[in-house]
């Protein structure tokens, strides 16, 4: 059985709504109800817990807890909110900005894990643009063009065995702060992350452009 850990305490600065992102209305509902509805569809998922916005109640049938400055001070939070639990157990970590997430992403990720002897496995998605590494003194000049076919635009559900994720999670604020995802502050204290194939559909809510693409696709499922 897996704990699930749905992070949902952003401000959502770069949205420019009125309120924190994951309670913006999207489809008819709040977001992160979407990214819930997949998780709860999971019978492997016997714990939810939600870090939110201070003053938010926990949806029903979550366990709730105040979110952290940063993304993943906020993930170490729901992490010390589910409780104790066997080293060797999943924990799988969802951000309320992937509102397209699917039961079947789920369910292949944790299955990944299972197969696997690593510490971590990331849903994600094979690049499709050409991208060129740009700087090294005159800002726009490009440095390098990257070779695509090993790069892959990382998403969430990452789930990990629950001791890598705890070491990790132990680093200094400082690290934590400085991570864009917990899959890689394993990296950095020495666990192996390996990657399943993931939708690009499933993507993150980040700008005002990303949430119109988002309604656009959820009305298309209903
Ligand atoms: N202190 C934080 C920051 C982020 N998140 C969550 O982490 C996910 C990914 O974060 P991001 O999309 O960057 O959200 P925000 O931090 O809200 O966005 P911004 O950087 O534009 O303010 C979101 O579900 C968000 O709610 C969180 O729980 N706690
Ligand atoms: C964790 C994540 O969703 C992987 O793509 C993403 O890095 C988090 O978003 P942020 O905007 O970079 O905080």
């Amino acid at each position: 059985m897996a704990v699930a850990l749905l992070v949902a305490a952003g401000r959502g600065e770069r949205l420019g709504a009125d309120g924190p992102k994951a309670l913006v209305m999207l489809a008819g509902r709040p977001m992160y109800e979407w990214s819930l509805d997949a998780l709860r569809a999971v019978a492997a998922i016997e714990r939810i817990v939600v870090a939110l916005p201070d003053g938010v109640a926990a949806p029903a049938g979550t366990i709730g807890v105040a979110g952290g400055a940063e993304r993943s001070h906020s993930v170490r939070a729901a992490l010390a909110a589910a409780g104790p639990g066997p080293d060797d157990e999943p924990v799988l970590v969802h951000d309320a900005a992937r509102p397209l997430v699917t039961p079947q992403i789920v369910v292949r990720a944790l299955d990944a894990l299972a197969a696997t002897g690593a510490d971590a496995v990331v849903a994600a998605a094979p690049v499709t643009d050409t991208i060129k590494r740009v700087g090294d003194g005159d800002a726009l000049r490009v440095v390098e063009t990257v070779q695509r076919s090993a790069l892959w635009a990382v998403q969430t559900p990452q789930v990990f065995r629950r001791a890598a994720l705890a070491r990790a999670l132990a680093e200094p604020d400082h690290v934590l702060a400085a991570a864009t995802d917990d899959a890689g502050i394993v990296e950095q204290t020495g666990g192996t992350v390996h990657v399943v194939e993931s939708p690009r559909e499933n993507l993150k809510v980040t700008t005002p452009i990303d949430l119109r693409l988002a309604a656009l696709l959820l009305e298309e499922r209903c």
